[in-house]
């Protein structure tokens, strides 16, 4: 091995945002994701006629009016933070082992691509690539269409690297551990609420009664931070958000969940969204805002938000011992 060259690097992926707050990027944007076969999985000469037909003729200036409205100066909320994940990751390498291992940004759709992440691995000397879904929870629509995209960019080279994947850390200690203190923390800033929801992105019911683990491990998840938490029963519950489309998803759904809370006497709720590394559109718009909005119009009393662990210490902290652990023997 030559000595300037790094035992391994890591390829940080996430889902990917707009380049944009306007319609023409969003459009782009919708386009690419949309048509990945592991998020929608239906007839394809179909779902092209209801894309192409439908959806990116109305959808695209509907959410990039809600991307506008969260857009951060420095651009949109998901890569300003993902480019913070990539800085910290690196540095928490740096310091644990004393080397330069490359971390580079690679999201699944729009940019910077998976393939640029690879390639800018490959510049910088790497053989070994730790790719590094940022998805606690493994489902099929995210964590396989990482996979499958990883494995198309390849197709076309002669000379591959080493490659590992982390499939899932849905029920590992250090992200437990994290979201924990991010909670403890949250309420010793605002006081605890009656109630802790735990919002997750949802996928259609049909994915998981196919085999896909995700719901199973939300719930898991749940358990093992309310368990941290010493939360009885009463003072926590799983919802989904984000559904799209007309097929059932997985329930029950965040923003019902949010419009009957108050009937049932809570009028006080903290949310958070732990299928999230990162703050996105789905967070800061859908239940940061939106969620206000139902849970109050229904007559609830107070609604606080728990941000995602985003580039928080303990959050980079556990990722770069992942990291470290899925690399072992390379060197
Ligand atoms: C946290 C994990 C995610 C899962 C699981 C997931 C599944 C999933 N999503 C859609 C459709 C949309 N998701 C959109 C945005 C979005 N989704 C995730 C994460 C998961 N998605 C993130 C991080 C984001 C935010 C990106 C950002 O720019 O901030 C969108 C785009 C916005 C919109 O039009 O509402 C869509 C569409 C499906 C169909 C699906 C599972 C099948
Ligand atoms: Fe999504
Ligand atoms: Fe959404």
């Amino acid at each position: 091995m030559q000595t300037n060259q790094p035992p391994f690097g890591v390829l940080l992926v996430n889902l990917g945002t707009p380049a944009a707050p306007t319609k023409t990027a969003v459009r782009a944007f919708l386009k690419q994701f949309l048509s990945d076969p592991r998020v929608v999985d239906v007839n394809r000469v179909l779902w092209w006629c209801i894309l192409n037909g439908i959806i990116l003729n109305i959808r695209p200036g509907k959410v990039a009016k809600l991307y506008q409205s969260i857009w951060w100066q420095e651009g949109s909320p998901l890569m300003v933070i993902s480019r913070k994940q990539q800085q910290a990751l690196q540095n928490q390498l740096l310091s644990r082992t004393g080397l330069d291992i490359p971390v580079e940004l690679g999201m699944s759709y729009g940019e910077p691509s998976l393939d640029s992440g690879l390639k800018a691995l490959e510049a910088k000397g790497v053989k070994n690539v730790l790719v590094l879904p940022l998805y606690p929870q493994y489902s099929c629509s995210t964590v396989a269409s990482v996979v499958d995209g990883v494995a198309a960019m390849l197709k076309s080279r002669r000379n591959l690297p080493e490659l590992r994947f982390v499939r899932d850390y849905h029920d590992k200690k250090g992200y437990i551990a994290a979201l924990a203190q991010s909670v403890k923390q949250h309420w010793q800033q605002h006081g605890q609420s009656q109630k802790l929801l735990l919002s997750f992105h949802g996928v259609p019911e049909r994915y998981v009664n196919e085999g896909d683990p995700y719901r199973d491990h939300c719930y898991k998840t749940a358990e093992l931070l309310a368990q941290e938490l010493a939360l009885t029963t009463e003072q926590w519950m799983v919802c989904f958000q984000s559904r799209f489309g007309k097929e059932p998803w997985l329930t029950p759904y965040t923003d019902e969940t949010l419009e009957s809370l108050p009937k049932q006497g809570v009028k006080s709720v903290d949310i958070i969204s732990p299928a999230f590394a990162a703050d996105c559109l789905e967070t800061l718009e859908e239940i940061s805002i939106g969620g206000k909005e139902t849970f109050l119009h229904a007559g609830g009393e107070s609604y606080r938000f728990v941000p995602c662990l985003n580039d928080d210490e303990h959050h980079m902290a556990f990722l770069a011992d992942l990291a470290l652990q899925h690399a072992q023997g390379w060197s």
